[in-house]
């Protein structure tokens, strides 16, 4: 993989405000990653920066090995767009909105049906004014303008915020083909629990600050936050030795035994429980989830301050 994004100790400061702080971070070719935090943690600026928008106080940021703040055309034309709110011109019909986006980012508008046909908007809903567009249209047309050009760094800033769930299917089977095809997305959100199964990687920012960084995996080995084991013992089953361990086994709902055991005790435990005779008839395992890692790296911030 070649690293399309490099930021490096890039801060932001708006007067008294530090909007991003020390951020250093990488975004390879191919990679989907969520940029996550609570509002205002520095999404939003990070992502300007990234544009070339605003320019850091310090630091530096290189997008496809080029300074964005340049505002070099060619350079601009390899990145895609999708800001939180779309705003677009009611009365021009969505065509005559991506032709007008074409120009500007100097694209054939000659490319701009095949882009209403990747996000899902018939030739009919194209030539109506975008005032008479649902919202999941007009972030239809959102992403469609993000695309042109075929860019290999796509930025898309809460893109599926209001949409319903199968729109959020249909934008994250977009999301994934162009990941196959080496395309780098950055995906700004609060929708922690939609990510968890799209990232390949999750970035946390808190007030300014990156405070995790890495594979869902890589956090929950660093956070060390307990598996949920949830066992199930069959009615006729005589009560296992295992389940006679009360300090370990708490009684849940329906005859449930629930536990909760540390990453380095795991595989030990659910060793000793499938052994035969298990006296098992059903067995669940729950991983801590993105909602529970972001719970915890934000309060072991909050603690080291
Ligand atoms: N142009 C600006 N002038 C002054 N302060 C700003 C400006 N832009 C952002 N900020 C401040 O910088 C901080 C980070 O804002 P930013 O919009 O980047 O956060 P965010 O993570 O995108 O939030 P949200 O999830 O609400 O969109 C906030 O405290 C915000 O008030």
């Amino acid at each position: 993989m070649t690293a399309t994004v490099k930021i490096d100790g890039v801060s932001k400061r708006y007067g008294k405000v530090d909007a991003v702080r020390d951020v250093t971070l990488t975004l390879e070719g191919g990679e989907t990653v969520a940029l996550v935090g609570h509002n205002g943690a520095g999404k939003t600026t990070l992502i300007k920066l990234m544009l070339g928008l605003i320019r850091p106080t310090t630091g530096s940021v290189r997008m496809l090995g080029e300074d964005p703040g340049r505002g070099d055309v060619r350079a601009r034309k390899r990145l895609g767009y999708l800001p939180e709110s779309v705003s677009f011109h009611m009365a021009l019909t969505g065509r005559e909105t991506l032709a007008f986006y074409a120009r500007l980012k100097r694209v054939d508008i000659a490319s701009i049906d095949a882009l209403f046909e990747r996000v899902g908007l018939a030739p009919q809903a194209a030539a109506r004014p975008v005032r008479t567009y649902s919202k999941g249209m007009r972030q239809r047309l959102g992403l469609a303008q993000a695309l042109l050009g075929a860019p290999r760094v796509l930025l898309l800033d809460e893109p599926t915020s209001g949409l319903d769930p199968a729109l959020r299917r249909s934008f994250y089977d977009l999301i994934t083909d162009l990941r196959a095809g080496g395309t780098t997305v950055l995906l700004s959100s609060h929708a922690l629990t939609e990510l968890e199964d799209r990232a390949d990687r999750v970035i946390i920012l808190n007030k300014g600050t990156k405070i995790a960084d890495g594979t869902l995996d890589e956090l929950r080995h660093i956070a060390r936050l307990p598996t949920r084991i949830s066992a199930r013992i069959a009615r006729d089953a005589p009560i296992p030795a295992w389940a006679q361990d009360n300090g370990r086994w708490k009684p849940g709902a329906n005859g449930i035994l629930e536990t909760d055991v540390a990453p380095e005790d795991k595989i030990a435990l659910l060793g000793a429980i499938t052994a035969p005779p298990s006296g098992l008839a059903g067995l669940t395992i729950t991983e801590p989830t993105l909602d529970d890692l972001y719970a915890h790296f934000l309060d072991d911030q909050e603690m080291s301050r």
